[in-house]
């Protein structure tokens, strides 16, 4: 453990000072694609007009067999794909593989200055951050990058869950965590087959009504994940980085898809996986707060004046505590509307 004095200088000579402040550039949705996939690369121009995050995936997904395609593809596309301002992510192989030292070496020398963010998947403890943050920048001293890369971790392991707040502190470098359900169920031994979502035998039941125990019985079907992305969100808050539910299996449902991202939402995390093109637009529109949410909140901040007392706007009390609510939506929207000029007309138009 580095002494807190020593957090935030370069772990080699040459590398970049690391950043004390976690960029809050949109990031509603992390699209992931096989770089090795020509016809999924060839459509990365196109998406980058629609996605935050462009994710050229090398690990799960990506078969044994074309693991070293799948790299080469990334370097092609950073190098020669104009995605405007869309931030360009990779999710390596985890850190046991045979590939993912290649990975790192690979990407960060020949296209270090293109990526925004390394996902690093299956951390189990600090110790996996810590050897990605000194193996980082010894590859940023080599290459002369002048801006440091950033490590998201995927929560997908019992040990990763009950080391969350350690991994989210581990090096200045951590960007966010986003869930990994399916790894996370297998190495739970949760007795699941899915990739997200719910489970329709997971449920609580209303109470009998009489003699008959099957008769007039309500059941609510309960989030399996609630209990992991609550953790992983004040894990990130405390962390002062970015918190996302991760990847919804069932393409075609994608009401169901809806409503797992909007829980996510809720609970305070700033954007989803997308899996297939369809997943954008969805994460889009649950990620990006409505106009009528926009206006409440920015009726509630100029009514509420320097922020503190109480005051009553239409039967609802609002003090210091409501403000900071509002605070969040409303300078969620100003962000997003620096992105989206869609959502700034939208934003702009609704009158406060
Ligand atoms: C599900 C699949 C096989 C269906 O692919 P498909 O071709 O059968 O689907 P489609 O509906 O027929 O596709 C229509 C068109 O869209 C294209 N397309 C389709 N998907 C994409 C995409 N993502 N990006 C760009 N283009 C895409 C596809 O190539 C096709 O192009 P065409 O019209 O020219 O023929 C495909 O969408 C896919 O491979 N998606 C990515 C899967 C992936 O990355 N999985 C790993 C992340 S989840 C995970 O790892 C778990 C986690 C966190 O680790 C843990 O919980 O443990
Ligand atoms: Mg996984």
């Amino acid at each position: 453990m580095r002494s807190p004095k020593d957090f935030f200088r370069p772990l080699a000579v040459g590398a970049p000072d690391p950043v004390r402040q976690i960029p809050q550039r949109p990031s509603r949705m992390i699209h992931f694609f096989d770089p090795g996939n020509e016809k999924m690369a060839a459509k990365v121009p196109d998406l980058a007009t629609k996605a935050d995050v462009l994710l050229g995936n090398l690990e799960d997904a990506v078969a044994a067999d074309r693991k070293e395609i799948a790299r080469a593809g990334l370097v092609r596309v950073a190098r020669e794909a104009d995605l405007g301002d869309t931030q360009l992510w990779t999710r390596v192989n985890s850190l046991d593989s045979p590939w993912a030292l290649d990975d790192l070496i690979t990407l960060v020398t020949e296209v270090g200055d293109k990526l925004d963010v390394i996902m690093v998947p299956k951390v189990e403890g600090p110790e996996d951050i810590h050897y990605v943050d000194r193996l980082l920048a010894q590859l940023e001293a080599r290459a002369g990058l002048r801006r440091p890369l950033l490590v998201h971790a995927i929560l997908e392991t019992a040990s990763g869950v009950a080391n969350v707040e350690a991994i989210a502190l581990a090096s200045p470098r951590m960007q966010g965590i986003s869930l990994g359900p399916a790894d996370l169920a297998a190495s739970r031994r949760m007795k699941t087959t899915r990739v997200g979502g719910g489970h329709p035998g997971y449920l609580v039941r209303s109470d009998p009504t009489g003699d008959d125990l099957n008769e007039g019985r309500l059941t609510y079907q309960q989030d399996l994940w609630h209990y992991t992305v609550a953790r992983m969100v004040d894990a990130c808050a405390e962390a002062g980085i970015l918190p996302y539910y991760g990847p919804f299996g069932d393409i075609r449902d994608t009401v169901g898809c809806e409503d797992q991202f909007r829980n996510a939402y809720l609970l305070g995390c700033v954007g989803a996986w997308s899996l297939h093109p369809a997943q954008i637009a969805i994460a889009r529109k649950v990620f990006s707060p409505s106009p009528e949410e926009v206006a409440w909140a920015r009726r509630v901040i100029a009514e509420m004046g320097d922020g503190t007392g109480a005051v009553m706007i239409d039967g609802k009390m609002q003090d210091d505590a409501t403000v900071k609510q509002c605070q969040v939506i409303a300078s969620l929207a100003d962000d997003l509307a620096a992105r989206d000029p869609e959502l700034a007309a939208a934003y702009g138009s609704v009158s406060a």
